[in-house]
C-alpha cells in the first residue's frame, strides 16, 4: 500500500497547504500594515496553521516508512496537515497516530480534515496540555514529532523518554528557534543516546535513540 498516494490525501494536502499559505500571507500583510501604524500586531495563534512544508512532510512521511514505525506521537497538530503526512505512513505500517493540541478549534479543524483525508481511523487526537495529554501514552513510542510550544520540546521529550523504543526516532520542527535551544544542546550532547542531524538550514533537528 502506499496511502500517500490515495487521491483523497492528495486532495486534502493540497486544499490544506493553500489555506495554509494563504493564511501566512494575511497574517504578514496584517503585521506589515500594523507597524505602519505603529500598533501592536495581534498574533492570535489559536487560529494560524503554522504548518510544516510539502517538503518537510515529506521527509516525516518518508522517516516514518523507512523506519517502519508503528507508534507515532506527535506534540502539536494544528489543523493537521504534520499528522496527515505521518498517518498516511502509520497507516501502510499498521500503525497509528496520537497527536495533541491546546487549541479546541484545532483539535476540530484536524479531526475534519483528517477525516477528509480518509485517516480517521489511524489517529488520536488529545485535546489539551501536551505535558499532560502524552503523559497516558501506553507501550514504546517509534516515531515522536515536536511541533508544539518550542520550550516545552525538552520537558516533552524527558516525559516520554523511558517510553522511546530503541531505534526511536525524535524530529523537531523549529529547532533553530531560541525556545528550542535547550532541547537542541540535549540532544547534540547526549552523544552516548542518540544520533542526531540538523536539517532544513538548521531548522529541524531529526534524532534517533541508540
Ligand atoms: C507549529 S503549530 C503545529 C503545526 C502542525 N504540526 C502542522 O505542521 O500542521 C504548533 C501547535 O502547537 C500547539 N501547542 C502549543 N503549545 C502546546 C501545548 N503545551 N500542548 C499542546 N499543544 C500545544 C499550538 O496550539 C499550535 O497549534
Amino acid at each position: 500500500m502506499n496511502t500517500i498516494t490515495d487521491n483523497q490525501v492528495i486532495e486534502t494536502l493540497q486544499k490544506l497547504h493553500q489555506a495554509a499559505k494563504d493564511d501566512h500571507v494575511s497574517r504578514s500583510q496584517q503585521k506589515q500594515k500594523a507597524a505602519e501604524q505603529g500598533i501592536a500586531f495581534n498574533r492570535s495563534w489559536a487560529t494560524a496553521y503554522m504548518a510544516v512544508s510539502p517538503e518537510q512532510g515529506d521527509f516525516l512521511h518518508f522517516l516514518v516508512t523507512v523506519s517502519k514505525a508503528k507508534t507515532i506521537v506527535e506534540f502539536g497538530c494544528s489543523f493537521g496537515i504534520s499528522t496527515i503526512y505521518l498517518a498516511a505512513a502509520a497507516r501502510d505500517n499498521k500503525g497509528s497516530v496520537i497527536t495533541t493540541d491546546l487549541e479546541p478549534n484545532k483539535v476540530a479543524g484536524a479531526r475534519k480534515n483528517i477525516d477528509d483525508a480518509g485517516l480517521g481511523d489511524t489517529v488520536t487526537i488529545l485535546q489539551g496540555n501536551a505535558t499532560q495529554t502524552l503523559s497516558s501514552v501506553d507501550g514504546f513510542i517509534d516515531f515522536l514529532f515536536l511541533d508544539g510550544a518550542k520550550e516545552l520540546y525538552l520537558p516533552v521529550l524527558q516525559m516520554l523518554q523511558p517510553k522511546l523504543s530503541k531505534g526511536a526516532i525524535i524530529v523537531a520542527d523549529n529547532a533553530d528557534h531560541e525556545g528550542a535551544r535547550s532541547f537542541v544542546e540535549h540532544l547534540l550532547h547526549a552523544q552516548s543516546e542518540y544520533t542526531s542531524v540538523q536539517l532544513f538550514e538548521n531548522r529541524m533537528l531529526a534524532a534517533c535513540v541508540k
